[in-house]
């Protein structure tokens, strides 16, 4: 469950009276999502998303992600909008942390996609690239390969209690990566986060993205790697081809690859297991026990980078020329 900020009804109210949202009927914490405290609330007018801003999202980013939602739903890409308050702005404050209000998006989230949903992702986060042009502000990606060495240089002594060799493994990993990190690929605003659990379904069609809060400027064939990380491999831990395909072949069918895209594809699902192993790790020995969130495996990540390690080519992600 993540809800690091408690709220309370009288300072909620409050906050409410800045916005044109009508009269608190209910609200209750999220039990979903690792990074921010989010709450479902009730209205006399609609239902809201409270999202209050904590540790890895700074302040700073904040009109990029909710510019960056308004930029994407006005070119047709279903997503949350967050709702300005009477003055216009859209962001505000409640229990000492950056909040917003923001649409609700229906939908439920696939705790087992099947190879159909893995062709909609592949899809939608082509339409997410193409409806991203254009959009004004800029947010280096955080979390590549300079943010890696960071988190890396925080956990690296405690490695080896959640596996041992693991100091040596990762060690070599990020030098590998750091000398063949593709330097000249087509670039935009990717998602960097579009897992399972951040793409809703209705029935079995894609309602909308949500969770926007890594968003940033990176290749956009990176988040392709992402999302096949995210989505293509089994609980038992393979990779499943025709999932890589479908979502491969929904990605093409609305934004072709480069070559040069192509080839790099290996190299970036390296990166970004390991960007994923690295959070994940870092959280799996800092987060004090007793908080309030599902922590993530961090050796779920280990397994795809061992993976990606022995590809050769993204002929074995299911991509067919
Ligand atoms: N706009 C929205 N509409 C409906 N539900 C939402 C919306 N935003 C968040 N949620 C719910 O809150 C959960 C956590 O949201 P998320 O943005 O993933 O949090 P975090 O940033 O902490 O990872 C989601 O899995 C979903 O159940
Ligand atoms: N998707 C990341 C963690 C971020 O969580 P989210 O709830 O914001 O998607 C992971 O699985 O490590």
């Amino acid at each position: 469950m993540a809800v690091y900020t408690d709220i309370n009804e009288g300072d909620l109210k409050a906050f409410l009276t800045q916005y044109d949202a009508g009269e608190l009927l209910s609200y209750k914490g999220i039990a979903e999502g690792v990074e921010n405290s989010n709450f479902l609330l009730h209205t006399s007018k609609f239902p809201l998303i409270l999202t209050l801003y904590e540790k890895r999202v700074e302040k700073n980013d904040l009109p990029f992600f909710l510019g960056l939602m308004h930029h994407l739903a006005d070119r047709g890409l279903s997503c949350p909008l967050p709702l300005p308050r009477k003055d216009g702005a859209l962001l505000g404050e409640l229990s000492g942390r950056p909040a917003a209000l923001i649409s609700f998006l229906e939908g439920m989230w696939l705790r087992k996609p099947e190879v159909k949903h893995c062709r909609e992702v592949g899809r939608a986060l082509a339409a997410m690239h193409v409806a991203g042009e254009g959009f004004a502000l800029k947010r280096p990606n955080a979390l590549a390969l300079e943010g890696w060495k960071g988190l890396w240089a925080k956990s690296k002594d405690r490695a080896d209690e959640v596996e041992t060799g693991l100091e040596e493994e990762i060690g070599n990993e990020l030098a590998f990566l750091a000398a063949h990190w593709p330097k000249d690929l087509p670039q935009g605003v990717i998602h960097a986060d579009l897992f399972p659990d951040n793409v809703f379904f209705l029935d079995d069609e894609l309602s909308g993205l949500i969770d926007f809060y890594f968003a940033c400027n990176d290749f956009l064939v990176y988040d392709l790697s992402i999302c096949l990380n995210a989505w293509c491999f089994e609980k038992d831990g393979a990779y499943n081809i025709t999932k890589g395909m479908a979502m491969i072949e929904g990605y093409q069918s609305v934004r072709p690859l480069s070559e040069a895209e192509i080839t790099a594809l290996p190299t970036l699902c390296r990166g970004s297991a390991l960007r994923f192993f690295l959070t994940r790790l870092y959280d799996w020995l800092m987060t004090p026990a007793g908080a309030l969130v599902v922590k993530k495996d961090p050796l779920e990540y280990l397994k795809k980078l061992r993976f990606h390690r022995q590809v050769a080519t993204s002929a074995e992600y299911g991509l067919i020329r």
